[in-house]
């Protein structure tokens, strides 16, 4: 017999949510709770050879990821694996600070990907600060240079790949959240005014994130085809931590750290490699860490 909408609803319920149960985010959220004092309402995750961010934070409690219950584990080079609470900046703005964070690419499901967000959400955060190492598309955009994200392009979420597939537990968020203001303006309103605060005017930008799977760097006709459909700088992860907290409700701030130029010509000879990305991070650490701080700052007065 064929099932009324009733049943056919009844059905889809059933189909495993591609999560943990609600409580085990409680859990792991009150391990933590109970062994910081700090109580922050910014998050910060660190891109490839962005953690010294974390370092920056005084009074901090540090926690491993593998001494953290439920909690994946950085398998990238660059990635410490290191959760850091602490206190951030002349006006010691409490804040978390993900020293790390998970890709698709090492083999995670978009639900531990996104774990963290969630559990950031459970402890009170409301805005979170995402950082990143991309290659650069826009002509005009140098290795070295800042881009503050305005904008996405979800390219694995075309495919049907999101953190949000699966039954949606409204305790995180409505089924169908909006995204056309992922980037929250009044915080990039902010980030546009310290940047020349920080002498950064010459190498700062404002613009869109192209989303690609990874781990390979992009061909040259996939780098020309991003360029063409509006990315001016392309990466590997970001989306899905922003997709989940805007989902949960958290105000999002990005910036992206141009570490290399993404080959869009046959004919050139250089390569894309990790350990560039990983260079550039390490000597542009501090011109991210001062831009990040001086938004945290403002927004902790
Ligand atoms: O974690 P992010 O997005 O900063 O890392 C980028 C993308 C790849 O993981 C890696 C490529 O070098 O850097
Ligand atoms: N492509 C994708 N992700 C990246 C790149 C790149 O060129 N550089 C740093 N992360």
């Amino acid at each position: 017999m064929m099932n009324g909408p009733a049943e056919r609803k009844e059905e889809a319920s059933v189909v495993p949510v591609n999560s943990l149960p609600f409580d085990e985010y409680v859990r792991t959220a009150n391990f933590l709770r109970e062994k910081t004092r700090h109580r922050p309402k910014i998050a910060i995750i660190a891109g490839s050879g962005l953690g010294g961010l974390g370092n920056a934070l005084e009074q901090t409690d540090i926690f491993d990821y593998h001494d953290i219950p439920n909690f994946p584990v950085s398998t990238v080079v660059g990635h410490a694996g290191r959760l850091a609470f602490g206190l951030l900046g002349p006006t010691q703005v409490p804040v978390v600070c993900m020293q790390g964070r998970f890709h698709a690419y090492e083999g995670y499901p978009q639900w531990k990907i996104t774990f963290p967000v969630r559990i950031f959400k459970l402890l009170g955060v409301e805005i979170l600060i995402v950082t990143n190492a991309v290659g650069g598309l826009n002509p005009e955009y140098h290795v070295g240079d800042i881009m503050l994200i305005k904008d996405h392009i979800n390219f694995a979420g075309f495919a049907g790949v999101s953190a949000l597939c699966g039954v949606n537990d409204e305790r995180w968020g409505p089924r169908f959240p909006p995204m056309n203001d992922a980037y929250d303006k009044g915080l990039r309103a902010l980030a546009r005014q310290t940047a020349p605060e920080c002498q950064f005017q010459d190498f700062f930008h404002e613009g869109t994130y192209a989303m690609v799977g990874g781990p390979m760097f992009e061909t040259c006709a996939e780098a020309r085809m991003l360029r063409s459909v509006g990315g001016d700088v392309v990466g590997m992860s970001t989306v899905s931590e922003v997709i989940t907290a805007r989902h949960c409700g958290m105000k999002v701030l990005g910036f992206s750290l141009i570490t290399n130029v993404v080959i869009q010509d046959e004919t050139s000879d250089d390569t894309a490699n990790h350990q560039e990305v990983l260079q550039v991070g390490i000597h542009r650490a501090k011109a991210m860490q001062d831009l990040v701080s001086g938004v945290v700052t403002k927004l902790g007065s």
